[in-house]
């Protein structure tokens, strides 16, 4: 005997106790598929054979932003669900509510008016807020996305609504894994998490910075079809160092400085460990926008411990090293025959040039060759070996150069007279006119990427790159820029972010059950990204495919991801699926409405429901 789900409100009548058992109006087949239509929503908790459902009734129904269906409700869920009578006449399908988002986030002029509206789309309808932005990758993007989200973030206290995230403080200490049991999902597959010490190129925003790991989740949604309720954004609070937020009486994070040395690493520690408690030692987890020192240090400690990634380090790299992929169909040349610039030596320019070097040497270069390809620029000017000591920690010191110091980057480019320059240092403007003149008088087709975010922290706008180099610039920046019209014709350069490459990756990672994540994966997804790229894309300016095909970017990486993972003894969940693009595509999130009734559910029907046209689903079980 099993008990069923009780979803509906004519439904719950007859059977008042949700978790009752079935009786003779239903049979084992219509409960069983009821249970599995609340099951596939993630709603249910299965445990044994008995389900324990929500107890969603009536206007429960509508505002439940996982359930809604605003005026896509048919009249037979309106009166089963006990919801009709709460909304108007009309019925729409879900494409006329798309036509309505367009019309109405259209109707405001400021990007971050359009991130509100689509917020408040999110809490009210999840369906239709998902479809929307995955069928309107290029317009939404940059709302959800970078740019728009860095200014969510920045007036975070003033927008802030309701939770789409969980917040752990450092007062949570010693009881994180209570806190974590508050978050109402029971299957959470991933989770990306920032403390907010460096949200895109803006800084410390302490717990402002809860917009990035919830924007960075939209998009494995969006972009990868990883199902909502698999998702988790979490901003780990320990205070923060910005005064002005400290100050600010609209700041909601923790007033304090940020906690740091052996107590921060003991708090992150924990975290990591209430993880796996709760959802289990598969659980991905994305660390987003940390500080530089801290990147690294909890990259090298967590890697071989839990599944785990740095998107500011390993995705970065991914997405540039994409990019000079491309960029060799244009030059001609291999990795070897590149000279590489850093401006910048933090999370961005280490994990590209790490990945550089293993691209390099994979091509059949030896590590110190590739080493001696790659120079760096920090804040005090060319990592040279002559550094004081203690200036060139962690993975710095592999690109030092015996060189003689040098602090000012024009003139560093004079000397070193780079072929690709690569910005990664959030210092808008850096790429100054001159820079760039230099770039064109020593290559026929300069490589520039300006890659900090968001679009005001760009080292240099693409306008300012074509134009400084009678347009033989082969540019891409982190955030998007409108397209550059030069003479007759007209340049739309790509957007070098690592949005291409981490939803992919994630839904490889989880589909398998992968334990750890090798830097091959992210080798992997810059391959796969970089064979997208058609002659017309770079053609048209662009070393990446256009933004509308990023969904089919990242089944490809997640289809690499998977026989990467099987390959090499990494994947838990067995077996080995044969047709891994169709194994990939079967645990995708359904973008459109599922009915919300039992479909083989005989129930009682009420007079006038005769008196319109018969739904086909009436028609079917008839
Ligand atoms: O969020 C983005 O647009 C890319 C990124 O990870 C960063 O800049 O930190
Ligand atoms: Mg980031």
């Amino acid at each position: 005997m099993f008990s069923r789900p009780s979803i509906c409100g004519n439904l719950s009548k007859l059977c008042r106790n949700g978790t009752a058992t079935a009786t003779a109006t239903a049979t084992p087949a219509a409960a069983n598929s009821a249970l599995a239509l609340c099951t596939a929503r993630g709603y249910h908790e299965v445990v044994g054979d008995i389900i324990c459902p929500s107890q969603v009734r009536g206007i429960d129904h509508i505002r439940d932003p996982r359930l809604n269906k605003g005026l896509a409700f048919t009249l037979e869920e309106r009166q089963v669900l006990g919801i009709h009578g709460l909304q108007p006449a009309r019925f729409k399908t879900q494409e006329e509510q798309l036509q309505l988002c367009k019309i109405a986030v259209n109707r405001y002029t400021e990007p971050l008016n359009k991130y509100l509206y689509l917020s408040d789309l999110h809490d009210r309808n999840e369906r239709l807020f998902f479809r929307f932005l995955s069928e309107n990758i290029e317009d939404l993007m940059p709302i959800v996305y970078t740019p728009t989200v860095g200014l969510a973030c920045q007036r975070f206290g003033l927008i802030y609504r309701r939770p789409h995230g969980l917040f752990v403080t450092f007062n949570d200490r010693g009881h994180i894994f209570d806190v974590m049991k508050n978050w109402p999902e029971p299957n959470v597959r991933a989770i990306c998490v920032t403390d907010g010490e460096r949200i895109l190129g803006l800084g410390d925003l302490g717990a402002c910075g809860m917009g990035i790991p919830v924007g960075k989740l939209a998009l494995y949604t969006a972009l990868a079809g990883i199902k909502p309720h698999q998702c988790l954004p979490i901003v780990v609070d320990v205070g923060t160092n910005n005064i002005d937020l400290l100050e600010d009486p609209l700041y909601v994070g923790l007033r304090q400085k940020r906690v740091v040395g052996r107590e921060y690493d003991d708090f992150i520690d924990e975290f990591m460990e209430a993880v796996v408690k709760r959802y289990g030692q598969n659980t991905l987890i994305q660390f987003e926008d940390f500080g530089n020192h801290n990147a690294f240090r909890f990259l090298d400690k967590y890697r071989n411990t839990y599944c785990t990634f740095n998107d500011d380090i390993q995705g970065t790299a991914a997405v540039a090293v994409a990019g000079l992929y491309a960029s060799k169909r244009i030059t001609g040349k291999s990795f070897k025959d590149y000279t590489f610039l850093f401006a910048g030596a933090g999370e961005a320019a280490i994990g590209i040039a790490d990945l550089v070097v293993k691209a390099m040497v994979a091509e059949g270069v030896s590590i110190e060759e590739a080493y001696s390809k790659i120079y760096m620029v920090d804040i005090d000017g060319l990592l040279t070996t002559t550094r004081k000591v203690g200036s060139l920690d962690g993975h710095k010191v592999n690109y030092a150069k015996n060189h003689e110091p040098m602090a000012d980057l024009e003139e560093i480019v004079t000397a070193i007279k780079p072929n690709v320059l690569i910005g990664a240092s959030a210092c808008a403007g850096l790429f100054t006119p001159k820079i760039l003149r230099t770039m064109a008088d020593n290559n026929d087709r300069p490589v520039v990427f300006a890659l900090s975010n968001p679009t005001s922290k760009a080292e240099c706008t693409a306008e300012e790159a074509y134009q400084n180099t009678d347009a033989r610039v082969i540019f891409s920046s982190g955030s998007p820029f409108p397209p550059v019209k030069m003479g007759d014709k007209t340049y739309y350069p790509g957007q070098g972010n690592n949005a291409y490459i981490f939803p992919g990756v994630g839904l490889g990672v989880i589909c398998t059950g992968t334990h750890h994540i090798p830097d091959e994966m992210f080798l992997i997804a810059a391959q796969e990204l970089a064979n997208f790229v058609e002659p017309s894309d770079i053609e048209r300016g662009s070393l990446y495919p256009p933004l509308q095909s990023i969904r089919d970017v990242s089944m490809n990486i997640a289809i690499g991801v998977t026989k990467c993972a099987y390959d090499n003894g990494l994947a838990s969940t067995y077996p080995e699926p044969q047709d891994k693009r169709k194994w990939l595509e079967d645990q995708l999130y359904n973008f459109n409405y599922e009915t919300s009734m039992p479909v083989t559910w005989t129930w009682p029907r009420m007079p006038y429901i005769k008196t319109r046209d018969e739904s086909p689903l009436i028609a079917a079980i008839k």
